[in-house]
C-alpha cells in the first residue's frame, strides 16, 4: 500500500495516507457527477458529456485525526474504453461500482462489473456498490431492495445516492476512507472496522429518510 507522509501537518493530523480509488460502472451513471460533488459540492445540470479514457481527482480526508488522501480515478464507463481501464484496477486499493436506479440496465451489468474487477484488480480491493440517481425517484427503475440484496449476495457494502443532490455522497467517501485508513494502521488493541456497520449507524444517525 502507497503511504506518504504528511506535509507541514495541519493541527491533529499524524499522517496523511495516499489510496487509489476507483468509480466504475456504465456510461451515464453518474460516476463523473459524483466525483464533482464530493470534490466542489456542486451539481452541474444539463448536457451529458461522456468521460474520455481516465482522469483523477486528489481529496484529502480527515478520519480520526488521520489524513487520508484518496486519488479518485473517473473512468470512461463506455466498452471501447474498457481495455484502458482495465489496466488500472490492479493498484487500486477501492473501487465504487455504481449503477443508475433508473437505468435497469445499468443494474443488470452489475454483475458483468463485478466479474471483470475480480479478474483485473487486487483480491483484498474494498468494493462499495451505490445506486446513483436516486433523486429521480418518478423514473426508478431498480427496487432499493434488489440493490441490497445484490450487494449482500456479493457481500459489499451498499447504499443509494444522488449525485445532484448530494445524497449519501460524503457519506459513500467517507465509509471507503475509514476501511482504507484502518487496514492501513490497524492499532493492534483495536477492533476490525466493521465498514457495513458504520454505514448503518450514520444511515440512522440522519432524520431523513432518503438513505436507502
Ligand atoms: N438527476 C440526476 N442526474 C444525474 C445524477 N448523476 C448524474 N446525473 C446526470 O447523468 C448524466 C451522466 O452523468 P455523468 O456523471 O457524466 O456519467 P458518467 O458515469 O461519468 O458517464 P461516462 O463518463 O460516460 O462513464 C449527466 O447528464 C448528469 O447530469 C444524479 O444523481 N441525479
Amino acid at each position: 500500500m502507497e503511504t506518504r507522509a504528511a506535509g507541514s501537518g495541519g493541527a491533529g493530523y499524524n499522517e496523511a495516507l495516499l489510496h487509489k480509488t476507483i468509480l466504475v460502472g456504465d456510461s451515464g451513471v453518474g460516476k463523473t457527477s459524483l466525483l464533482v460533488q464530493f470534490d466542489q459540492g456542486k451539481f452541474i445540470p444539463g448536457s451529458f458529456s461522456a468521460t474520455v479514457g481516465i482522469g483523477f481527482t486528489n481529496k484529502v480526508v480527515a478520519v480520526d485525526g488521520v489524513k487520508v488522501k484518496l486519488q479518485i480515478w473517473d473512468t470512461a464507463g463506455q466498452e471501447r474504453f474498457r481495455s484502458v481501464t482495465h489496466a488500472y484496477y490492479r493498484d487500486a486499493q477501492a473501487l465504487l461500482l455504481l449503477y443508475d436506479i433508473t437505468s435497469k440496465m445499468s443494474f443488470d451489468n452489475i454483475r458483468a462489473w463485478l466479474t471483470e474487477i475480480h479478474e483485473y484488480a487486487q483480491k483484498d480491493v474494498v468494493i462499495m456498490l451505490l445506486g446513483n440517481k436516486a433523486d429521480v425517484s418518478s423514473e426508478r427503475a431498480v427496487r432499493t431492495e434488489d440493490g441490497a440484496s445484490l450487494a449482500r449476495e456479493y457481500g459489499v457494502p451498499f447504499m443509494e445516492t444522488s449525485a445532484k443532490t448530494g445524497m449519501n455522497v460524503e457519506l459513500a467517501f467517507l465509509a471507503i476512507a475509514k476501511e482504507l485508513k484502518q487496514r492501513a494502521v490497524q492499532p493492534p488493541d483495536e477492533p476490525r472496522f466493521q465498514i457495513h456497520d458504520y454505514i448503518e449507524s450514520q444511515k440512522k444517525k440522519s432524520s431523513c429518510c432518503a438513505f436507502a
